[in-house]
């Protein structure tokens, strides 16, 4: 028993603690009870039910009252004996439950005493087991009581001093485990720390890493988005250029189309205008053909009349000398008459001249529609000191209204004046001839009539037959040799000279001719068309020289015309507006078309004009003398409007032209010596 007891005390009676292997155990038990080895190997075993080699207080305790129910009852040997025991065990526990339901009162406090005493509460958690047992001895063996009750309270101190012991090792363990806990905690909290460092150096590792790598990264993600951003602004770029080439396209497509559209039209017009051009350029071509025939043929016209007025003034100047012959005559007859018969102032009738009335000459169309000679100006007035005559009509009678009281009346009412005749626009008018107010017709002698105006007496007397015979139908025309007799008598211009005019548009050609020829000046002038034609005849040393002035157009789409007139002329002039500095720049141009149409043989007038315009002066004086030295022309400065050097400029080129058809006679007068030619300016 005791060697139970021994064994209980060195189980901790916790519930739910395994006693650590029997072996520990039976070393331990083998020092304090007087059992071997093998016999606390047996009393292990048959406590040890589950035979796992471990004992828990469980299978002690049952292994006890076993042990103890065993020791009542030693008879009971067989398993069946066991199980009846077994059964005879719960009955008896049932039985004993009876029993302790009786127990009285005193038991109770009794075992609750002893509990207490033995301070049974810290050690036991349920002392039924005990209680039964005490009870069981109480009753059964009350003499073992106190041994029982020694047991218990060694038991209980020892259990006691081993739960203390143990409560000592479970502090101790506590403390162990505390300590170890600690320790394992510390080393815990080192190895955490350690991890911790670990992890934060690796963290920081990774960290640093992680950053470098995240820097790296992050450069290389600015990078990238650099890239990217370049590469969306190359892309927007190109998709712009893109966008801008394809907005380009279109408009290039449209401006293409409309380029095909205007280029079709161009081509359409440039076909129409082509067309046209061919037409005009066919219609130029036929009108220029048509000028030049209508050219030629006035040209052929013109020297047709020409030829014909020269023929028919050839004889009209035989004619005339005829007459001037016949005067004579009838003047010496009358002179014989007047000695003869005094007294008997017979009427001579005045033997009507019938004048043979000359067939209308072909001059007509050039007399202009008045028939007033447009040739006739201020210097013939001056010359042959005509007042101006009235206008003529083409049938010598004049176109307005006489004023009253001069016009003849005879018996019959107004006498039929006599035709004139009227002389060619190519030659200077005979004035004395052709003069409207002083009606005397060729047949009256001027003793019948007195002439009005002392100035013409002579020139008309002289001029005019004092009685014509009926001639042949077409008098002869008296010619100018004979005229060469009658050095004082006026008469037809012994000269005529063809000149022509040329220069720039609008620098005053035809305003110095009508300057020239009509002594005016009419600023609204109109450009000249093609060509124009005026007579002048000047008084050059005593003989009468007609100068053909033809005035060209300036405008360059005439120069074809213009050009055609310098072959036949005898002299040239070129004008230019010293206003206007082109038109002397072109001088150069006209004098070469000039050497290339009639070389060097005809004199040249350069004339400066609208000298007036001083302040507007463009060209210098010496500019336009330095011009006319090289080239051999005569120079002057003039000026339409004011008239200055109009006159002069003419009348020397009339002289120049004069003298070298004078040397030229004489040149040809004495044959062969070839003809020289005299410098313009002299
Ligand atoms: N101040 C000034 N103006 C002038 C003079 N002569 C002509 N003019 C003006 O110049 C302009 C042209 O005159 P025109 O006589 O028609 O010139 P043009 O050379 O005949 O011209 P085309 O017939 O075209 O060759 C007109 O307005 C005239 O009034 C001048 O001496 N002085
Ligand atoms: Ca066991
Ligand atoms: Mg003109």
């Amino acid at each position: 028993m005791l060697r139970v007891l021994a064994l209980e005390s060195e189980l901790d009676m916790t519930p739910g603690y395994v006693i650590t292997s029997h072996v520990t155990l039976e070393q331990r038990l083998h020092k304090e009870l007087p059992l071997s080895l093998e016999e606390l190997e047996d009393a292990f075993d048959a406590l040890d039910a589950d035979g796992n080699g471990y004992l828990t207080p469980e299978e002690f305790t049952t292994g006890f009252s076993h042990f103890f129910f065993s020791q009542n009852n030693p008879s009971q040997e067989d398993a069946g004996e066991q199980l009846a025991q077994h059964h005879e065990e719960q009955v008896y526990q049932s039985r004993e439950e009876e029993d302790l339901g009786d127990m009285d009162e005193d038991k109770e406090a009794q075992f609750q005493m002893l509990m207490d005493r033995l301070g049974a509460q810290k050690v036991l958690e349920d002392e039924s087991d005990v209680k039964q047992l005490w009870l069981q001895l109480k009753k059964d063996e009350p003499h073992l009581l106190p041994s029982f009750e020694d047991f218990l309270t060694r038991i209980f101190s020892q259990l006691q001093e081993a739960h203390e012991e143990k409560n000592e090792l479970e502090c101790a363990l506590k403390r162990k485990i505390a300590a170890y806990d600690e320790e394992i905690q510390h080393l815990y909290e080192e190895m955490e720390q350690q991890i911790k460092n670990e992890k934060e150096q690796f963290l920081l590792k990774d960290t640093e890493r992680f950053q470098a790598r995240s820097q790296e990264l992050e450069q290389k993600l600015l990078r990238k988005e650099q890239e990217l951003e370049q590469l969306t602004q190359k892309q927007k770029r190109l998709e712009g250029q893109c966008t801008a080439l394809h907005h380009d396209k279109h408009e290039t497509k449209a401006e293409n189309n409309k380029l095909k559209l205007t280029n079709q039209e161009l081509a359409q017009e440039l076909e129409r205008t082509s067309q046209e051009l061919q037409e005009a350029q066919q219609q130029l071509e036929s009108l220029q053909q048509e000028a030049c025939k209508l050219h030629q043929e006035k040209e052929m016209e013109v020297y047709r009349v020409t030829e014909s007025l020269q023929r028919e003034k050839a004889g009209l100047l035989k004619q005339l000398d005829f007459l001037r012959e016949r005067n004579k005559h009838l003047r010496d007859e009358r002179d014989i008459c007047f000695q003869k018969d005094k007294a008997a102032k017979a009427n001579t009738a005045a033997s009507k001249a019938s004048w043979k009335r000359r067939s209308g000459s072909v001059i007509g169309k050039y007399v202009d529609a008045r028939g007033i000679l447009r040739s006739q100006s201020e210097e013939e007035e001056e010359v042959f000191g005509i007042p101006r005559r009235c206008s003529l009509g083409l049938s010598g009678y004049p176109l307005t209204e006489e004023e009253p009281g001069t016009g003849e009346t005879g018996p019959g009412g107004p006498y039929p004046r006599p035709l004139r005749r009227i002389i060619s626009i190519e030659e200077d008018p005979l004035p004395q001839l052709l003069d409207g107010n002083f009606e005397q017709p060729l047949s009256k002698c001027p003793e019948e009539e007195e002439v009005s105006d002392q100035r013409v007496q002579g020139k008309i007397q002289e001029a005019l037959p004092l009685k014509l015979t009926p001639t042949s139908p077409r008098g002869q025309p008296v010619g100018k040799e004979a005229r060469y007799k009658e050095e004082s008598a006026p008469s037809a211009p012994d000269r005529l000279f063809k000149i022509v005019f040329v220069g720039n548009s609008a620098v005053g050609k035809t305003s110095f001719l009508k300057r020239l020829c009509e002594d005016r000046f009419s600023p609204g002038i109109a450009a000249t068309v093609g060509i124009d034609y005026r007579v002048k005849t000047v008084n050059v040393d005593d003989s009468q020289v007609a100068l053909q002035l033809w005035d060209t157009a300036g405008q360059e789409r005439y120069r074809c015309i213009t050009q055609q007139f310098f072959r036949k002329a005898d002299a040239v002039i070129v004008m230019y507006d010293l206003t206007a500095k082109q038109s002397f720049l072109s001088v150069r141009r006209w004098l070469s078309s000039v050497e290339e149409a009639v070389g060097d043989r005809v004199p040249v007038l350069l004339l400066g004009n609208k000298l007036d315009n001083e302040q507007e002066r463009e060209v210098p004086r010496g500019l336009g003398e330095q011009l006319a030295k090289e080239n051999n022309l005569i120079f002057y400065e003039c000026s339409a409007y004011s008239g200055h050097n109009t006159k002069e400029s003419l009348l020397h080129l009339a002289r120049f032209l004069k003298e070298q058809e004078d040397t030229v006679r004489e040149d040809t007068i004495q044959v062969g010596r070839p003809a020289k030619k005299k410098s313009c300016c002299g």
